[in-house]
């Protein structure tokens, strides 16, 4: 028997997919790989004609992404940062501190920031060293340039929902991911696995707001969660970030669930140039013949996040003394 919608499986390959692209499931379902490559490229397309528009008015956006230390994958998130900023033509500053950058010095160098006016954006990376305090670091940021949306003023208003702060960007890009690819979250049950200040807590209060892409009835779980996988077979849409190489496996998902995989871990992985790879919190292999939807990693939510940063600076910049 030939059913029309049984395409040829095809390799599932993780990369440059676009969001359409379709995997043969079982029970003859279809299943969509979200790409948020794809998704991202659109995101900066809008980002690119506000910056046109802003460049009428003779404004340039600007970011400064602060990074202490030398940690590796941290580098090449500030490094991937700089050059989209460059590509879009924005004013890029990196900072990149030693180690023992002190706590009065990494202020010092906040406030300048903070009094730069062409600098509308400040993003210091995250996790920095243990001797500096970030929360202290995060509340030295102006709100209106704290583009992480990481200081108490955006948390606030998020939680307010007052459009005139800064959302985090992973959590923006996931909101982004699932209203592009069509899928309802009115009404859904969706799980956020993580509470974290960076993703999970407010991935909860986005999915939860009123509007589009919101109107969600959200649970948020975590390490001391009874019973995850019972607890996440109730989603229609898990959105994964609890930091923990393939997490989430089968027994987490019910059939015809949509997942966001906020995960980038790296492996090692012998023998391949880099010596590593990366991997999401998502088991991948075993959960996406049971999903409507799911993102990879990489190529999903990594490169969505570096969107809303460039978006997040353009709203800084329009905001800024208007
Ligand atoms: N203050 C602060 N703000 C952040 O937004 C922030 C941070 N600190 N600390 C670290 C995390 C991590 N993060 C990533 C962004 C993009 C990719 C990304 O584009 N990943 C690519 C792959 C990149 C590769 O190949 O290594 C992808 O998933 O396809 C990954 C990770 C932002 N973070």
């Amino acid at each position: 028997m030939f059913f029309p919608w049984e395409k040829p499986r095809r390799e599932q390959e993780t990369g440059n997919l676009l969001a359409d692209t379709r995997i043969r499931a079982p029970f003859h379902r279809l299943m969509t790989l979200i790409s948020g490559t794809a998704v991202a490229e659109k995101v900066l397309e809008e980002c690119r004609r506000d910056i046109a528009e802003l460049a009428k008015l003779g404004k340039k956006p600007g970011l400064a992404v602060v990074l202490v230390g030398d940690d590796p994958a941290s580098r090449a998130y500030v490094r991937s940062k700089d050059k989209k900023c460059r590509d879009l033509g924005l004013h890029s500053v990196k900072l990149e501190l030693p180690a023992e950058t002190t706590q009065e010095e990494l202020l010092a160098h906040v406030e300048t920031l903070n009094r730069d006016p062409a600098i509308h954006g400040i993003l210091v990376q995250s996790p920095p060293p243990k001797h500096i305090d970030e929360a202290a670091i995060v509340r030295a940021i102006d709100p209106a340039k704290d583009v992480d949306g990481f200081h108490p003023i955006n948390v606030a208003k998020l939680a307010l929902e007052d459009s005139s702060g800064f959302v985090p960007c992973t959590p923006l890009g996931c909101q982004r991911l699932l209203v592009d690819a069509g899928i309802e979250t009115k009404g859904a049950n969706v799980v956020v696995v993580g509470r974290s200040m960076i993703v999970g807590k407010p991935m909860a209060l986005l999915l939860m707001a009123k509007g589009v892409g919101g109107d969600a009835t959200v649970t948020v779980a975590h390490s001391r969660t009874k019973d995850l996988p019972a607890i996440c077979r109730q989603a229609d849409i898990i959105v994964a970030a609890i930091g923990r190489p393939e997490f989430i496996k089968a027994e987490h998902v019910k059939e015809g669930a949509v997942v966001i995989d906020v995960g980038i871990n790296r492996v090692e992985a012998p023998g391949t140039e880099k010596g590593y790879k990366l991997v999401g919190d998502v088991a991948f292999a075993e959960v996406a013949p049971k999903c409507r939807a799911i993102t990879p990693v990489p190529g999903g939510v990594g490169p969505m996040t570096i969107a809303m940063l460039m978006a997040n600076t353009i709203k800084a910049c329009q905001q800024a003394g208007a």
